[in-house]
């Protein structure tokens, strides 16, 4: 019998298969880990938008969790678009009864197309129950804006809102730079970890439109190598590296914001770094 590291996404579906759970689970076969599911929502989208969305009922997320806990060895666990306020709120009891590993929060609040994947109640309770939880939580631009309450235009001001999140209660924070490119048309990620370092994670931009799921591919490869047993700190350039090559080396799917080539080769560079 062969020993694989076991993860779970705890997300929403995107039908179109380039976002949430299904990027995620790409990501992980990817990346050699074994994956399961919590599914919290369903959504009817596609590379235009979303065109509808369908919560999951609470006590039936709670029987997911229940049924992997009751079986799997999960190692570490991350989450998606929670959809609304009652969605937190069953997934921070859920991860209160059944602690799965270490947990990543991406907090998706807009979707590419503009949809709310998260209403603004939920956000409250993504604070108060969720991110007191998390290992790792790793908002873009716009949603770190919107848990520290401010913008953030300079790399002081993201250094900063980088040391509110942290003070909120997640361990290692990681702002996505995706939604802005820096006037050498960088993209540049800032994370600060749990023992205070910091560092930026650089990438040239990549002009595209093509870009549906990169938040979640990128927190997926997270995940995936955490439950190998790297140290973050470890995976952060591979993790960067993966989600770049997974956007230039583009596939000709959809006609609008385009999903991400989930077959490209990147792993960690040793497997005795840990
Ligand atoms: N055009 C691009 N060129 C290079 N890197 C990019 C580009 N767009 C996004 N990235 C990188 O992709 C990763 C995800 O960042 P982004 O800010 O897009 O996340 P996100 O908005 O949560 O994504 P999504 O909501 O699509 O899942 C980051 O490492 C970011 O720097
Ligand atoms: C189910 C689901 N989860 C996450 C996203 C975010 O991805 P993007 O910002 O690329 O639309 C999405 N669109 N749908």
């Amino acid at each position: 019998m062969i020993d694989v590291p076991q993860v779970i996404t705890i997300a929403s579906t995107d039908a179109s298969g380039g976002a949430g759970i299904n990027a995620d689970l790409k990501t992980f076969h990817n990346q050699g880990v074994y994956a399961a599911t919590i599914v919290v929502g369903i959504t009817a989208q596609n590379t235009y938008g979303v065109q509808d969305q369908h919560p999951i009922p609470a006590n039936f997320i709670l029987e997911e969790f229940k049924s992997i806990a009751d079986d799997l060895d999960i190692k570490a666990a991350k989450t998606g678009a929670l959809l609304d306020e009652t969605r937190v709120h069953a997934v921070a009891q859920g991860w209160q009864a059944y602690n799965l590993g270490k947990l990543i929060i991406d907090p998706v609040m807009v979707a590419k197309g503009g949809a709310h994947l998260l209403s603004d109640p939920a956000i409250e309770a993504l604070k108060n129950e969720l991110i007191p939880l998390a290992f790792l939580i790793t908002p873009n631009l716009p949603e770190a804006e919107v848990l520290v309450g401010n913008s953030l235009e300079t790399n002081s001001d993201i250094i900063n809102a980088a040391i509110k999140i942290q003070k909120m209660g997640a361990d290692n924070v990681l702002i996505k730079g995706g939604h802005r490119a820096s006037t050498n048309n960088e993209y540049a990620d800032y994370i600060l970890y749990e023992d205070g370092s910091s560092e930026w994670l650089t990438t040239p931009g990549i002009k595209t439109n093509r870009t549906h799921g990169t938040g979640d591919t990128l927190s997926s490869f997270i995940t995936a190598n955490l439950a190998k047993g790297y140290n973050l700190k470890s995976i952060m350039p591979q993790a960067k590296e993966f989600t770049y090559e997974a956007i230039r080396q583009t596939i000709n799917v959809g006609h609008g914001h385009g999903p991400l080539n989930h077959w490209v080769k990147v792993t960690m560079e040793t497997e005795d770094n840990q």
